[in-house]
């Protein structure tokens, strides 16, 4: 999937700005962003579901929008608002996306009793869906999604409605389908679930502020992440706020995480104001995680983004 300089607007709002993305096959690709970012939009986009305002797209061969029709029959698409129907049961549910995709009888009832077994519905396939729980709603519509063998599913936020044990095992299923070389391409707010994408694009107010895998993303950090461990990291944070060179401070437990521009003189400058300030600290590195790319990437494109809107 390939697509470039992806624009959308609705009147005002630039809701996806010059979006160029490029996604392999028989990869877990996320989206991660902030509410409001443009996930949803950009999924959309892809899929052919809404047009974009500029900007080319090739998905599997197919030119969107112009071949939209043809790419809908080999993709797969889920959201996180359960969209199946509530007064059928498990079984119909499946019965009927069948229908719609127009499989034989005997061609259906094989692959739903497949899909019975792979997510776990068959004791449940009598059970009406509305009465199911989260966790198997979410089941039953990833089956519903995949049932007719899609090579690329489009996921807006699947998890954002389960507990953490569902959340891993859906997490498990949807490498199943890579290994059986489908492409997935997910939006999540999960830190935990972009740490296990292939690759990850993170969007900001429709811009994409980086891409690349979770390792890379993290090793690339500008600047560095550090620890400081102390009696009172309330009072140490704000000793800190303000202090230049800082771009992010998180209380973690007992300990504060920094987020600094710089090197270790930077980490001796800090640990030298948090002594002025008569705080007994120690400031020692830490390796970046995601979290850190995230917060880094979004607050360098508020800044170039306020810097852009004073010029104009
Ligand atoms: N149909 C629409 N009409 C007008 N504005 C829209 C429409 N769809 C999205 N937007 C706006 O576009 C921007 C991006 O929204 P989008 O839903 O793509 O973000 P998101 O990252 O998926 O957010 P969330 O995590 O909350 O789902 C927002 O400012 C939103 O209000």
């Amino acid at each position: 999937m390939v697509a470039r300089g992806l624009t959308r607007r609705f009147g005002d709002v630039i809701a996806v700005d010059n979006l160029d993305l490029t996604v392999e096959r028989a990869q877990v690709y996320g989206f991660l962003g902030p509410n409001g970012s443009g996930k949803s939009t950009t999924i959309r986009m892809l899929c052919g579901l809404l047009l974009p305002s500029s900007g080319e797209i090739e998905v599997l061969g197919y030119k969107i929008p112009q071949q939209a029709e043809a790419l809908k029959r080999r993709i797969g698409y889920m959201t996180q608002k359960f969209s199946l129907y509530d007064d059928l049961t498990v079984f119909e549910n499946l019965d009927f996306v069948a229908a719609v995709h127009e499989l034989t009888r005997a061609n259906a009832r094989t692959r739903i009793a497949e899909l019975l077994k792979v997510y776990w519905l068959e004791e449940l396939r009598g059970q009406l869906a509305g009465t199911l729980s989260g966790g198997q709603k979410q089941r039953l519509a990833l089956a519903a999604a995949v049932l007719h063998k899609p090579e690329l599913l489009l996921l807006d936020e699947p998890t954002s409605a389960v507990d953490p044990q569902s959340r891993r095992e859906f997490w498990d299923s949807l490498f199943a389908l890579v290994d059986a070389g489908t492409t997935i391409l997910v939006s999540t707010h999960y830190m935990d679930e972009a740490e296990r994408c292939h690759r990850l694009a993170i969007l900001d107010r429709g811009r994409l502020v980086a891409d690349g895998a979770p390792r890379e993303l993290a090793a690339a950090l500008p600047g560095q992440a550090l620890l400081v461990e102390c009696d009172a990291p309330r009072r140490a944070q704000s000793a800190l706020t303000g202090f230049t060179g800082i771009t992010a401070m998180a209380q973690i437990g007992a300990s504060l995480r920094v987020l600094a521009d710089g090197g270790d003189e930077q980490r001796v400058r800090i640990a030298q104001h948090l002594r002025e300030a008569g705080i007994d600290a120690k400031v020692e590195p830490t390796m970046a995680n995601l979290e850190d790319v995230f917060v880094a990437a979004t607050r360098r494109s508020s800044a170039s983004g306020s810097v852009a809107e004073k010029k104009s």
